[in-house]
């Protein structure tokens, strides 16, 4: 199959039924037998049209007779393609972006045909002359079409930090991110497994703060790789990493991890607690539990117990009886646009209020099963304050029992970067991670 064809099928899934763009890319490389040019080609044209969505239908709506809203969506996505290829993509000469987009227009929407091909060619012959909204006169709108993030989560990071902090932060969710595995050492020694993959001519960057994080450039269809299939590895990003780190379970005790799939947590968990002890892992997900367990074959893990929980409910069986509790509560994923660039689409600001009630429920209720002397980790892969700090404040207010543990003193080895209170938040721009809030509660009475 042609790689542009699966970047148009892939997106289409993406834009038009609302799949997740890792699984709707993943569906389609299994579909078809694309070589390993066409394997990077189709990723490229997916993530970039997608990443860069919003500055391209900008480009659209200068040089189209037609709103996009009248646009059938094939239309419109090839488009996208075309245009990404004629502005980003420097190795694709401009004729063969415009040919190929107008041939498998010819196949998906053949009325528009003419229509597609004029729009491109006017892009590619005004291309040095665009335009963007003036930031003088609206700084929200230039950044939103620059970075390519609606409105309100541009306003939201200007309220929350100054000009030049928010302008970096929308760059950066637009980059690439590091790919980061854990090395499993309930299976390998990390020294064996650094060995086994620098054997194989992997350059392998070993993390100074968690040994176990590695960076491993070229490693591609991983979870085809031996490596991967032996349980050696889990993929997993620096900043998810610290979380396990953070609770710090120990061997032989009663962890409950209220939020746990797909179980990168609860499997690092694990592995910390060297196979001893109990985790109790719940969520509301069942298809996502069999995804815990699963991994947790994988990596030759016997702690780790699924239950399908909702952490809205309050289950009396478990009440002061963890040693340690993990809440990674459901979140907004503004940390992760690096990863899923949709979440920047799909996320309405009026969204936020009802996750921040859901996530306060089940950090109340999981804060009941941590015994005293006992404590909890509240995180999220979101970089806003009424999901992150005002939770936590809030909880500690209403809960005099409890009170935070200053992160920033006891785990600085582990920290990169500075922190100023007893939290932590990780950001893409400042710490090359995914941004993520990490948070440490201990029960005292
Ligand atoms: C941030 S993810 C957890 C990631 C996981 N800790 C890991 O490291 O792989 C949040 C999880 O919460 C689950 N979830 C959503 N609402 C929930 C609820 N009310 N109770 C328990 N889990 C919930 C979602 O299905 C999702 O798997």
């Amino acid at each position: 199959m042609n790689p542009r064809e699966g970047a148009l099928i892939t997106l289409y899934e993406i834009n038009e039924k609302e799949a997740f763009s890792n699984i709707a890319l993943n569906k389609e490389l299994r579909r078809n037998s694309y070589n390993q040019l066409d394997k990077n080609l189709l990723t490229e044209l997916v993530y970039g049209a997608l990443e860069n969505q919003i500055y391209i239908d900008y480009i659209i709506g200068q040089f189209s007779t037609f709103a996009i809203k009248q646009m059938n969506p094939y239309t419109l996505n090839l488009l996208r393609l075309g245009i990404y290829q004629l502005l980003f993509l420097n190795k694709v000469p401009s004729f063969a972006a415009v040919n190929e987009t107008v041939n498998l227009s010819k196949k998906y929407c053949k009325k528009t045909t003419g229509f597609i091909n004029g729009v491109l060619r006017n892009v590619q012959r005004n291309m040095k002359n665009i335009k963007l909204p003036n930031p003088e006169e609206n700084i929200v709108k230039y950044l939103s079409v620059k970075y390519s993030h609606p409105e309100w989560l541009v306003k939201t990071f200007l309220n929350n930090f100054d000009k030049d902090f928010a302008e970096e932060l929308l760059k950066a969710n637009n980059t690439k991110p590091e790919l980061y595995f854990r090395i499993n050492t309930l299976k390998i020694s990390i020294d064996d497994c650094i060995r086994l993959l620098t054997d194989e001519g992997y350059t392998v960057k070993q993390s100074s703060l968690i040994k176990e994080a590695v960076v491993v450039k070229g490693l591609q269809n991983i979870e085809q790789s031996n490596l991967y299939k032996k349980g050696y590895i889990q993929i997993q990003d620096f900043s998810s990493m610290l979380v396990a780190k953070i609770l710090d379970p120990k061997e032989g005790e009663y962890v409950i991890d209220v939020c746990s799939a797909p179980g990168g947590k609860t499997t690092h968990m694990a592995q910390i607690m060297n196979n001893k002890g109990t985790i109790i892992a719940r969520d509301i997900h069942e298809h996502k539990l069999k995804l815990v367990e699963r991994n947790a074959q994988r990596l030759g893990i016997k702690i780790i117990n699924t239950e399908n929980f909702s952490g809205n409910n309050l289950d009396e069986k478990l009440l002061n009886m963890a040693d340690k509790v993990l809440v990674d509560a459901p979140c907004s994923g503004l940390g992760i646009i690096r990863r899923k660039p949709e979440i920047k689409y799909r996320k309405q600001d009026e969204d936020i209020k009802s996750i921040t009630a859901m996530q306060y429920d089940i950090l109340k209720n999981a804060a009941k099963y941590v015994k005293i002397g006992g404590e909890l980790v509240y995180s999220t892969c979101t970089i806003n304050t009424r999901e992150n700090e005002d939770i936590v404040q809030k909880f500690l207010k209403d809960n005099p029992n409890y009170v935070l543990i200053n992160i920033n003193e006891e785990y600085k080895d582990f920290l990169p970067g500075e922190h100023n209170n007893g939290t932590v938040q990780l950001y893409p721009n400042l710490h090359n991670t995914d941004g993520f809030f990490i948070s440490k509660i201990k029960r005292i009475k």
